[in-house]
């Protein structure tokens, strides 16, 4: 019997080499065959991880050169008409990452997680048609090596729930037309092997969706399992329950549902229900989200609840949502404290908790062997070891937390900001950046080598210092008006002031796809956060007394400094945001008295970090705005807060955003116009929006007519005065060859457009 499941596995690799040998083909330096054979090593060692641990179901197909989404869309030939002179590989880098021609498909947030999506796009003239061959040609190549994969898809409701329409809005309507091709899918699928497993994708039923999309489960789910009888059909949901999807699926002849226990508690409620339909549980109980090493007795704890209702031999014991999300493997850990990373399970550690807590669980105590047995009681004393720890705790912290009295700047919007445009003196339309500025092969050099003790501090610092020198100079000969330091010191927002609070913990290798090839390492919160010391001070004041201009300090927001890492399990997330607020007030009190005027505090994830259910909405919001608040509270009222935040969607949340009270907030709006402004009109939002205008994830340079064609189109929305003009986001990605004439030709946008109204 089959007990164990992984709902997939990360792919970029533990030493990032999926990352790289993209980035050198994209850079023209090797072959697509040299992309090829890499991948296909990658594909083999996780499989290979995996049979080693134990793990029944292993995924094919979770594998990915760019992104599944993307994948999903190439199966079905979704490919939009720009791109429909190309082939091959390099039809699919260009859908991903645009050509000088054509722009790139959009990119969202994956659920609520940090990883990105490739937005399918799909238009009435679309034929679709089957190309299964990345499915059919990675299970060969696992069967190969002995291993009959269950075979990963996203399934055809959240492909269109993700996806956009070009022409009308509602992408469901196009069911009836990518259905068949599932099908067709299915057909192909069958003739692989005597019986196959296949894992369908719904995480969108874990989010409230309305009568008309739910009615769509039981058509498409009866149709999928009725191609044929070989096929056990497997639909996953994550991130939260499902239980208006799991109500209709039980009613249909799939094989198994499976759901997440971790952050779908509700789940609970739909056991007597799959129970009943006497279909597989595939239960969701090993964190796929953190990285935390699983208490084993509480998830056997956990299981047995289950097991209450829902026979044993139906449940598979499953991680909560694919491993993408974590990093790959403790091993290459040689810097991390021995205790902390006794507390702690990549991938490929979880596979052996998967592993244990199935042996456990199945065969119980009495079943377990001796080496079994000690891993478990290794597990138990490093649960119990973490919980006593004295290093998670700190008085001094929470104390100092449960008396803040206060939550808020002082003054109105409307004193502050008349007191700071007096004293700061700009213009309308005022010209700034989002602060990063590109992080150089340099840069990034010296970061290594000063991590290795290979040059001094000194050496360090001075190669940071000539990099700010270099980028004021810049700024200052384009025209840019409120000056940025660049960030080159900071390797990410979140990481770097996660290197700095006491009570973070940061890896050598936690790297975790964040999209395409690019990865971020999140830090991770073990216990009670304050400040050592100025996280920002000295890099800013260098950065101020190089310059007359005025010159924005730059933190990243506690909400976001939360969501981008890992956090502790011991705890209710919005204690430690606040915890991290205090230290953010702290800092802004220091750059305040070394006599910085502008801060901004980036809360790039403040959207992400929304829950999925409505439900749960007004909680997050509430702590959410209640920690920024927090964060900003020791600003003085001439003092102008900043804040950023990207791929938003602001509709839903503009007041919570107006609640905020920072007196400027720039955002991401040049691939749309001026469609995401509007909302900002319509609620009469009071403080100023810098809206991006030009877009910084594509390498293509805009024109000055382009930017004031975009400068134009903001005007029709918000007034001058409100007006800030900035790209849409940092610029740390990018290249200085692109990024210098792109801000030329902005500042030149500006001053044409102020010519003509006379500021
Ligand atoms: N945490 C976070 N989430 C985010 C964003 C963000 O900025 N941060 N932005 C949005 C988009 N996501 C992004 C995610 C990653 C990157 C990004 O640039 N990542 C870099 C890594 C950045 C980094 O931490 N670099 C380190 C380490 C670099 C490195 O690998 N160095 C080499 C040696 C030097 C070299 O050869 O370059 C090595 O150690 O082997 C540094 O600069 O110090 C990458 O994948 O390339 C950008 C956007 C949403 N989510
Ligand atoms: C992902 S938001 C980025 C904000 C940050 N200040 C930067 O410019 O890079
Ligand atoms: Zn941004």
């Amino acid at each position: 019997m089959q007990k164990n499941y992984i709902i997939g596995f990360p792919r970029i690799g533990e030493q990032r080499e999926l990352k790289r040998v993209l980035e050198s083909f994209w850079a023209k330096n090797c072959s697509f065959k040299d992309v090829v054979r890499v991948a296909s090593e990658l594909k083999e060692r996780h499989w290979n991880y995996q049979r080693e641990a134990g793990i029944d179901f292993i995924s094919s197909n979770d594998f990915s050169l760019y992104d599944n989404m993307l994948d999903t869309a190439f199966m079905l030939g979704a490919i939009p008409k720009r791109f429909s002179e190309l082939k091959g590989e390099e039809l699919y880098f260009a859908m991903a990452r645009g050509t000088k021609s054509s722009v790139a498909m959009e990119m969202t947030k994956w659920f609520n997680t940090n990883y990105h999506y490739i937005v399918p796009e799909l238009s009435t003239d679309d034929e679709y048609k089957l190309d299964a061959s990345k499915i059919i040609d990675e299970y060969k190549q696992a069967k190969k090596l002995g291993i009959k994969t269950k075979i990963n898809i996203i399934g055809p409701i959240t492909f269109l729930g993700l996806s956009k329409r070009v022409d009308t809005k509602d992408s469901y309507e196009f069911l009836s037309k990518i259905l068949p091709i599932y099908r067709e899918l299915l057909q192909v699928i069958s003739k692989l092997d005597e019986r196959i497993t296949l894992q369908i994708d719904e995480p969108i039923f874990a989010k409230d969706n309305d009568v008309k999309v739910l009615s769509l489960i039981k058509p498409t789910y009866d149709a999928l399992a009725n191609v044929s009888k070989n096929i056990n059909i497997v639909v996953t949901t994550y991130f939260e329950h499902s239980n208006e999807a799991t109500k209709v699926l039980v009613n249909t002849p799939i094989w198994g549902i499976g759901l997440d226990f971790l952050y779908g508690d509700a789940n609970f409620e739909s056991l007597s229900l799959i129970s009943k339909s006497s279909k597989k549980l595939v239960a969701g109980v090993v964190d796929g989200r953190n990285i935390w090493k699983n208490d084993i007795v509480k998830t056997d704890a956990l299981l047995q609840k289950i097991s209450k209702e829902v026979a044993k031999e139906d449940i598979i014991i499953s991680t909560s949502c694919s491993l993408l999300h974590t990093p790959f493997t403790l091993e290459y850990e040689e810097k991390l404290d021995a205790k902390i990373k006794n507390w702690l399970s990549f991938a490929k550690e979880k596979l052996d908790e998967v592993s244990l807590i199935s042996k456990l669980f199945f065969s119980s105590k009495n079943g377990l062997n001796e080496e079994e047995l000690s891993l478990l009681n290794a597990n138990i004393k490093a649960n119990e070891d973490r919980k006593t720890s004295t290093i998670i705790h700190d008085e001094a912290v929470t104390k100092r937390v449960s008396k803040i009295e206060k939550f808020q700047r002082d003054g109105s919007y409307e004193k502050r900001i008349k007191l700071q445009k007096e004293l700061l003196g700009y213009k309308d339309l005022a010209i700034t950046t989002i602060g990063s500025f590109p992080q150089t092969t340099e840069l990034r050099e010296a970061r290594a080598k000063f991590k290795n003790s290979d040059i001094t501090k000194e050496a360090y610092e001075s190669v940071m210092k000539s990099y700010i020198d270099e980028c004021i100079t810049f700024q200052e000969e384009c025209g840019i008006e409120v000056l940025v330091h660049g960030e080159p010191e900071r390797n990410d927002m979140v990481e770097y002031f996660g290197e700095q609070l006491k009570g973070y913990g940061f890896s050598q290798n936690g790297w975790v796809q964040s999209y395409g090839s690019r990865c971020v390492k999140p830090p991770f919160i073990y216990g009670d956060i304050s400040r050592p010391k100025p996280m920002t001070v000295d890099w800013i004041t260098y950065a101020q007394s190089k310059t007359n201009k005025i010159m924005k300090g730059m933190l990243t927001g506690p909400v976001t400094i939360l969501n981008w890492s890992f956090v502790r399990d011991d705890k209710p997330r919005n204690e430690v945001s606040k915890q991290i607020a205090v230290a953010l007030s702290d800092e802004i009190d220091d750059l305040q008295k070394a006599g910085i005027k502008i801060i901004q505090v980036d809360e790039a994830a403040f959207k992400e970090g929304y829950p999925l259910r409505e439900k749960k909405i007004k909680i997050y919001e509430e702590w959410a705005v209640r920690d920024f608040k927090i964060a900003v509270s020791s600003s003085k009222e001439e003092t102008q807060i900043h804040t950023h935040m990207c791929y938003s969607e602001f509709n839903d949340i503009i007041k919570t955003i107006e609640a905020m009270d920072a007196d400027v907030i720039s955002i991401e709006t040049a691939r749309s116009g001026n469609e995401l402004l509007k909302v900002f009109k319509e609620v009469g939002y009071k403080q100023e929006v810098g809206p991006g205008v030009y877009d910084i994830h594509s390498p293509r340079v805009p024109s000055v007519e382009e930017i004031v064609k975009q400068i134009k189109l903001l005007l029709e929305v918000l007034p001058k005065e409100q007006l800030w003009i900035n790209p849409d986001c940092g610029l740390k990605t990018r290249k200085y060859e692109e990024v210098k004439p792109s801000l030329i030709n902005m500042v030149k946008a500006v001053h044409l457009v102020r010519d003509e109204l006379n500021i």
